[in-house]
């Protein structure tokens, strides 16, 4: 067993933590060898919320679990973390699109990203949930300049969960034996679910299933699911964002064994992307290093997708830049 890691949570009252505390205490993220110091950052008024959680983590008797630490301090939230999940940010409403987020959000990512830069350790692994999530990510590591860029990823995983469940639907067979479903650019209905270089049962899908459906529908339902599911729950995806977050930061920490993930990552001009957005790739990962897959074939149809998502990327940082600099 080795030493605890400390592992924040931000938003840590909300119903994103609510399932995500668990499998990080329970060890499905870091693996069952690893114990966990969590320091969970909510704000002020929702510190009774809180200490409920704390009891109920405190009840849960996990053997990994060393300490929680739970604050409405940054400073202490942050204190030399190894891993921070950025999830503490107002959720969208029936209507609205992510990017209409930005204004309420794009602050607390500022603030959060100067203060991840004075008082977490310098190799600390940073996940950005909290949305419009990629834009979010890119302000943050902004304001956080002594810690790596690419330590500093956004959340599409859910994108690529939801995408690998419907063509696993329409194929009819297990999850695990659909690999290799990409999301390309921005987490929001600009999004490019491709199944081009997708397997299922170890066949291409693009062979299993017919075009027509793999170019509208299905990259409709993707685009469009966190929507869904808000008109039927009244309130945005939660367990399914934590699997996500916990499927994220498990890759990253223990590595992926020769399939794609996708995740937001500062672009580096890979595919013609432009550099310095924050942009979903695949990518494996090894050593706690992650590699944007490259050579991959993009054809016109792609092609037209991934200017879409760029473009609205491009506009995402535009706008948080000035309401940053205005602040
Ligand atoms: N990237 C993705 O795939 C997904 C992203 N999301 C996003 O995750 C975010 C959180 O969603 P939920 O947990 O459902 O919302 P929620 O409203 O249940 O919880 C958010 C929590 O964040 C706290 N918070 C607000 N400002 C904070 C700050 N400055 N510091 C620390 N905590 C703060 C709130 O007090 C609240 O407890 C939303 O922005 C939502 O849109 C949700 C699903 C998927
Ligand atoms: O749709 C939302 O607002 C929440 C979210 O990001 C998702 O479910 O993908």
């Amino acid at each position: 067993m080795s030493e605890p890691i400390r592992v924040c949570v931000t938003g840590a009252a909300g119903q994103i933590a609510y399932s995500l505390l668990y499998m990080i205490a329970n060890g499905d993220v870091f693996g069952r060898e690893q114990k966990v110091i969590l320091t969970l950052l909510d704000i002020e008024p929702m510190m009774g919320v809180l200490e409920g959680v704390v009891m109920e983590l405190s009840d849960c008797a996990f053997t990994l679990l060393t300490q929680v630490i739970p604050t409405a301090d940054p400073a202490v939230a942050f204190k030399d973390v190894s891993v921070a999940f950025l999830v503490g940010a107002m959720p969208r409403r029936q209507g609205m699109e992510r990017k209409d987020l930005l204004s309420a959000n794009v602050k607390i990512f500022k603030v959060q990203g100067e203060a991840l830069n004075t008082y977490a350790k310098k190799d600390v692994k940073v996940l950005v949930v909290g949305n419009p999530a990629n834009t979010n990510a890119l302000i943050c590591s902004h304001y956080a300049p002594t810690i790596p860029k690419e330590n500093f990823t956004a959340m599409t995983r859910l994108d690529q969960n939801r995408a690998r469940a419907q063509i696993a639907q329409r194929v009819g067979t297990d999850i695990s034996n659909v690999q290799n479903i990409i999301i390309w650019g921005n987490h929001s209905a600009t999004q490019f679910p491709d199944v081009a270089n997708g397997t299922a049962n170890g066949k291409a899908i693009t062979d299993l299933v017919d075009t027509s459906y793999l170019q509208s529908e299905f990259i409709e339902t993707v685009q469009k699911r966190g929507a869904a599911v808000i008109a039927a729950r009244k309130m945005s995806s939660a367990m399914s964002a934590a699997k996500a977050a916990a499927d994220h930061v498990r890759d990253w920490w223990l590595g992926t064994t020769g399939t794609f993930v996708s995740m937001g990552v500062l672009s580096d001009g890979s595919y013609n992307i432009p550099k310095d957005i924050v942009f979903s790739f695949p990518v494996e990962i090894q050593n706690k290093q992650w590699k944007i897959v490259q050579g991959l074939n993009i054809d016109e149809f792609a092609r037209g997708k991934l200017d879409i998502t760029t473009k609205e990327l491009l506009e995402e940082k535009e706008e948080a830049m000035a309401i940053c600099n205005a602040n």
